[in-house]
């Protein structure tokens, strides 16, 4: 399956909104992108086609993965990151060659008003390194016609690869892919295992992915557009502003550039955008650690259900929902999300009778089953995300829990009220 297979089913179910004017890739195209819920595809954008807000939804990931919009963690949570995966010699993404590369003719979009440039915000740079592969989605700035600014955040793979590469003095190999199935870009986001993001593809989508040989010799998933290249040691410069998930200017780094030796493409390509601050944004950054803390906190007590929240830009507030087995299950629930992913900020901790998706129903549960000096943990001097704006400089934040869990002792006094079903 492709991303156009994709594009067609949900264009057949009428979910698709198609921009047939021409849109401009600076502020426009994303102007009109976050005022359409629902994916939008621009067949003009520097006379190339684009499309946006491709998951932009549970329920988009829910269809995607065949399964309802509240189990989709419970069943992530069950894939193994072992599907199939076949190197082939032959690739539609080679119908088009482009050997004098030219990112601005690209319909690579300025976002907001103080980003530093176009950037490229759905590219999996695919990497390799002694006999180690890795993809990811990094945000890419545009610094040359040729020259790639990419915020390699530690400790992902990439940065350790590039790391690597450099400390023995060798450019780093990458593709960029552009375009795969959605299933790809996905598992992409995901925290597997190094090199195991294409096997977790395969098996998210039950069938083998394959994987064709650039110039450069990184192993590539099919997909509308592919960028080949090398990260050259030593080579940095100024990467940002950029808006990212918080929907607040991140700051300028100093990064590595990528320089762009090749594009590979099909006929009349589909470049694909990602909104940042945007639900697909906050949905691939969000969903893959939720089966993360969903496993970790069903190592301490029984789970029911984890969601980072949209308030909490779904990175930095999560809800875990357990079955309380014994008085301090919640507390441990809190050290086990926050160990599962290290840049969470905010845990609540609910029992099962609380609906994890309204968020008047979770404040329900800290107005009545919350004494503030017992059921909150402070824990100060963590790694925190860079993306906070509120962290310390060195990286480091405090974190706090919130157990709004009933006392097991006392449940009688924290039952919901109901009527009669019957009443004559
Ligand atoms: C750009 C970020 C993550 C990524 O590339 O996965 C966000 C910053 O990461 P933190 O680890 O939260 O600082
Ligand atoms: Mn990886």
């Amino acid at each position: 399956m492709t991303l156009r297979d994709f594009l067609d089913r949900i264009r057949t179910s009428g979910r698709l909104t198609v921009i047939k004017e021409k849109v401009n890739a600076e502020y426009e195209a994303p102007m009109i992108a976050k005022n359409t819920s629902g994916p939008v595809l621009f067949e003009n954008i520097n006379g190339y086609r684009a499309i946006m807000n491709v998951l932009g939804s549970r329920d988009e990931l829910g269809a995607m993965l065949n399964v309802n919009r509240s189990d989709i963690i419970q069943s992530l949570s069950g894939i193994q990151p072992d599907g199939e995966i076949r190197v082939v010699d032959s690739s539609p993404t080679k119908e088009v060659c482009v050997e004098e590369v030219d990112l601005y003719s690209l319909p690579i979009m300025t976002h907001f008003e103080k980003d530093g440039g176009p950037y490229i915000t759905a590219g999996i740079v695919v990497s390799e390194y002694e006999g180690v592969t890795n993809a990811s989605i990094h945000r890419l700035m545009v610094v040359g016609k040729n020259k790639l600014a990419g915020r390699l955040v530690p400790p992902r793979h990439t940065y350790l690869l590039q790391k690597e590469a450099e400390n023995n003095g060798d450019p780093l190999p990458v593709s960029i892919v552009l375009g795969p199935h959605p299933a790809i870009a996905f598992a992409s986001t995901t925290r597997v295992g190094e090199g195991k993001e294409f096997n977790y593809a395969a098996a998210l989508m039950g069938n083998p992915v394959e994987l064709f040989e650039c110039d450069n010799g990184i192993k590539t998933p099919h997909s509308e557009i592919v960028m080949e290249g090398y990260i050259y040691p030593e080579e940095r410069t100024d990467e940002g502003p950029f808006v990212d998930i918080t929907g607040t200017y991140d700051l300028v780094r100093q990064e590595p550039v990528i320089t762009v030796t090749k594009i590979w493409h099909r006929k009349d390509p589909i470049y694909h955008g990602i909104l940042p601050a945007g639900p697909e944004h906050l949905l691939m950054m969000g969903v893959p650690y939720e089966p993360r803390i969903y496993e970790a906190v069903g190592e301490v007590t029984k789970v029911r259900n984890v969601i980072l929240t949209e308030g909490g830009c779904c990175y930095l507030h999560a809800i875990v929902q357990i079955e309380k087995q014994t008085e301090g299950d919640a507390k441990n629930a809190i050290m086990a999300a926050f160990a599962a992913h290290t840049s969470l900020k905010h845990v609540i901790v609910v029992d099962e009778d609380i609906d994890i998706f309204d968020s008047d129903d979770i404040e329900f549960a800290m107005a009545t089953r919350v004494k503030a000096d017992s059921d909150v943990m402070i824990i100060p001097g963590v790694r925190g995300s860079s993306l906070d704006p509120r962290g310390a400089s060195d990286g480091t934040t405090t974190k706090m829990g919130i157990d709004a869990t009933k006392v097991l002792a006392e449940k009688e006094k924290f039952e919901r009220a109901t009527m009669p079903k019957n009443i004559n």
